[in-house]
């Protein structure tokens, strides 16, 4: 077992009185290519946004490279490294790409490098540069992905979280940006990605957790697959 990124023990969090992670425990180490699936609406984004800061933790710790994170500011959370990429249709409509882009590494360690960085974006997506002075407003459902993506990756995550990135996107606009989080992956940057299709995880991941009503339910290591009779039950409603 390599250096451990995140270690998240007992996390309970909701919304009102209303609880609806039940407790969750996940640890993830340096070498892991991890992924995570689960129902709708069984807290996969709850998860994300209690450890990302930006919901509060009820019970429970975040440890992210071993310092306790739990209940910090959102944006410092994301300072050390640990970064929510936001949905395609949260970018600033008005603004183009590569002020879109530049709004993502803003912080101080990203900022120092950011000419860097949004050279190797536009690389990553060519597309992109194409578009750099075009308003997000005009740019279609998976170039707006595209962007959300580059945003996450112009903070310098050392743990970039992906929240269903291809949701409503076409086959042919899902392979492209498979390929593309492939090199993201490829390249060095752990990444954690959510996504409701198994099969389009399978080559981006080297393990899968699988959310379940608020509870890590089941940890797939590499060589593992999801024959796992309760998970297909539970997933796809066959054993
Ligand atoms: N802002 C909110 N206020 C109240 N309840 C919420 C809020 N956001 C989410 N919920 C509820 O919390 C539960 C978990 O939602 P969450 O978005 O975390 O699930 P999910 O697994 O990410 O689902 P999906 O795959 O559909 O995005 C759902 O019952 C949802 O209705």
């Amino acid at each position: 077992m390599g250096d451990v990124t995140l270690d998240v023990s007992g996390l309970v969090s909701g919304y009102g009185r209303m609880p609806v992670l039940h407790g969750v425990d996940m640890t993830i180490t340096a070498s892991d290519k991890p992924g995570l699936i689960g129902p709708n609406g069984h807290g996969k984004t709850t998860f994300f946004r209690t450890i990302s800061g930006l919901n509060r933790a009820w019970e429970g710790t975040v440890r992210f490279m071993g310092e306790d994170i739990t209940n910090r500011p959102a944006a410092q959370i994301m300072r050390l490294g640990l970064v929510h990429a936001p949905q395609g249709n949260t970018l600033f409509r008005e603004m183009s790409v590569e002020e879109n882009l530049l709004l993502g590494g803003f912080a101080p360690r990203a900022r120092a490098v950011h000419k860097t960085t949004l050279e190797q974006v536009f690389e990553l997506f060519p597309r992109l540069a194409e578009r750099r002075r075009q308003s997000a407003r005009t740019l279609s459902g998976g170039e707006r992905q595209m962007v959300a993506i580059s945003c996450g990756l112009m903070a310098l995550p050392k743990l970039l979280v992906l929240d269903e990135p291809t949701l409503g996107l076409s086959p042919k606009l899902k392979m492209e940006l498979r390929d593309a989080i492939a090199k993201i992956v490829e390249s060095g940057v752990q990444t954690m990605i959510v996504e409701q299709d198994p099969e389009f995880l399978s080559t981006l991941t080297t393990r899968l957790f699988f959310m379940s009503e608020g509870r890590i339910e089941a940890d797939i290591g590499d060589g593992q697959s999801l024959e796992h009779s309760r998970i297909r039950e539970m997933y796809f409603g066959v054993a």
